[in-house]
């Protein structure tokens, strides 16, 4: 295992900050690093699933609040010592998480300012339940009585060391989660949730533990808040304050970093202080605005990443580190549980609608085991419907989907890709947030074989070396052509291992020489053992590759056999000419 640094950096520089009260400075310094410490853990773990995942969440004021709610309630009305009431505040504030995360994620439409807008209301609906409830009561919930446990020498560097303890903490789980396979499937949900979901990612199980995650965090920080604050009021916490100033603070610093929140938040809290120290506070709020405002302006991926451009180190996923293993091993064959010519894929009676349009109507059709089978059909006659469906990227209205014997019907898309099915996109759809080599590493960790980062960047070096792209493994995909794009598709597909490729026009757009390489290439990957369904307009292509092709036409099967009878049969040349043509 390779030796990880960043997590003793963290552990040691937070040892080192324990000492702080020994020096002691006046109480005024404990409360500042207080505050500071406090806005790390509350950015960071806001992070956890906003940053990391894309799912901005203005709900997560609801969820410290929860925490808040939970230690003050246990504290005052039940005498529950403070430290045991942490953990009741982690809990609740994940469990109320959990129940919104498992309503709101499983519907497919709540994504980006929808989601953010959802998640605001559910503060302010939270924060009306506890004022109306003997939660609060109205009144408020007062701990003058409780006492505050002696961990510092003084209550305020008390408050300072578990806001330490609890941001340490923080910080190591926000670095673990970026650094592993868990992370690498929230970068991806960020940039394409649909992709990544068809390459393998549980994608809603992966939001749901992110959400968890940030939202018990939260919880800790509402329970360490509501002892040091004494007196809590509903007004005062279910407000917008805490998610605007968590956003602003983890935009600033940079969100696809673990520390880019936490320097965030030591920056705005920092300045907060110094103008307020001054008597300046409103001069303070207006020059946080400035800095913001320029910002996103010249740093729009935060503080952090400028810095690592200017520093050029890798980006937020990790790559290993040292030369590229070229060709650690030749790209194996893909393990096969049957023999060639066997039935691999079989759909019966495939049915597709969209609101009235029939894309799919009842078709019928047999894949087998090694062969390049040809899907042909006029435009709109329901070939990407097809793909889409069979990877289950749609559910289908009616009709079976078999695979190597097991009906595929009602499985999530991730499993249908485990199972040992990969697509490619019509419109490459790449991640564009991560490298070339990471968005095939993605791929080769959640469908391949590959247990963690570096052993699935070493992977997926070999499918860019198959694929032709190992020049451009450290290159965005917006600085590919579209060959490469098609390329780095293919590539991402074949990286999860599958047994049947499902490609989706891979030539549409090439040049006459790129189409030769692209054919070239996919002969190569049925050559290592894929089956490939192959949808293409390009007739040279299909003529050169195809085993068999199946027409279809207005949803339903047209035709199916070799290439060259079926395209002179005169229904197909009616489908495709129009009658006067045929
Ligand atoms: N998401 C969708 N919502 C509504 N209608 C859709 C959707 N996807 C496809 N359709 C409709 O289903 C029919 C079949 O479309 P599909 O994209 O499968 O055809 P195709 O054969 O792949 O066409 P092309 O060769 O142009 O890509 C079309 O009428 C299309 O408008």
């Amino acid at each position: 295992m390779r030796f990880q640094r960043t997590p003793w950096v963290i552990v040691l520089a937070g040892t080192a900050l324990a000492f702080v009260p020994q020096l002691g400075l006046p109480a005024f310094y404990d409360s500042l690093l207080y505050l500071m410490l406090h806005w790390v853990v509350l950015a960071t773990s806001w992070n956890i699933l906003s940053g990391y995942s894309g799912y901005f969440s203005f709900g997560h004021g609801a969820f410290f609040g929860a925490g808040i709610y939970t230690s003050a309630n246990l504290m005052a009305r039940y005498d529950w010592p403070f430290l045991w009431t942490l953990p009741a505040a982690a809990g609740v504030a994940a469990v109320l998480g959990v129940a919104l995360g498992a309503v709101v994620f499983r519907v497919k439409g709540v994504r980006g300012e929808l989601f953010a807008l959802l998640t605001l209301a559910i503060t302010f609906v939270i924060g009306t339940i506890v004022v109306n409830t003997p939660l609060d009561g109205g009144n408020g919930v007062s701990l003058a009585a409780v006492p505050v446990p002696k961990i510092g020498p003084t209550p305020s560097a008390t408050f300072y060391l578990l806001a330490l303890a609890a941001a340490v903490a923080t910080l190591l789980i926000a670095w673990a989660i970026q650094v592993s396979k868990f992370g690498a499937g929230l970068f991806a949900i960020h940039d394409d949730e649909d992709a990544a979901e068809v390459l393998g990612v549980p994608t809603y199980r992966y939001k749901l533990l992110a959400l968890a995650i940030s939202c018990a965090l939260a919880g800790v920080a509402g329970g360490i808040h509501a002892l040091f604050l004494s007196y809590v009021t509903a007004g005062d916490v279910f407000t917008i304050t805490v998610p605007l100033t968590v956003v602003l603070m983890s935009v600033l610093g940079g969100t696809r970093h673990w520390a880019g929140p936490a320097v965030g938040a030591i920056a705005i809290t920092g300045l907060l202080y110094s103008f307020t120290a001054a008597d300046h506070a409103v001069a303070g709020k207006a020059m946080i605005g400035v800095i913001l405002i320029a910002a996103i302006l010249f740093m729009p991926d935060g503080i952090l990443e400028r810095l690592r451009r200017v520093w050029k180190r890798a980006p937020a996923m990790p790559v290993p580190t040292g030369p590229t293993p070229v060709s650690e091993a030749p790209v194996r064959s893909v393990a096969t549980a049957g023999a060639r010519g066997d039935v691999l894929l079989r759909v019966e009676g495939l049915s597709k609608a969209f609101k009235g349009v029939r894309a799919l109507g009842g078709v019928d059709v047999e894949v087998r085991r090694g062969e390049i089978l040809g899907l042909l059909g006029p435009n709109g006659s329901g070939k990407s419907t097809f793909i889409n469906v069979v990877s289950g990227h749609f559910a289908p209205t009616a009709g079976a989907i078999w695979f190597e014997g097991r009906c595929l019907n009602g499985l999530p898309a991730h499993r249908i890709a485990g199972s040992g099915i990969a697509r490619t996109y019509q419109i490459p759809r790449p991640f564009g947030h991560l490298s070339v080599l990471q968005n095939v590493a993605v791929a080769t960790m959640f469908g391949g074989s590959a247990r963690n980062p570096a052993a699935a960047c070493r992977q997926a070096m070999r499918w860019l070396e198959f694929t032709g792209l190992e020049d451009k493994a450290g290159a965005r995909p917006d600085d590919l052509n579209l060959h490469q794009r098609k390329f780095l598709e293919l590539a991402r597909a074949l990286a999860a291992r599958p047994r049947l490729v499902l490609l989706d026009e891979v030539l549409c757009g090439l040049t006459p020489s790129e189409i030769d390489d692209a054919v070239a290439l996919i002969r190569r990957i049925r050559d290592q053992g894929s089956t490939i369904v192959f949808v293409e307009h390009v007739m040279r292509a299909v003529m050169a590759l195809t085993d068999r092709i199946v027409v279809l036409n207005h949803g339903e099967l047209l035709a199916e056999g070799a290439v060259g009878d079926v395209m002179h049969r005169p229904e197909v040349m009616t489908a495709y000419l129009g009658k006067a043509h045929a």
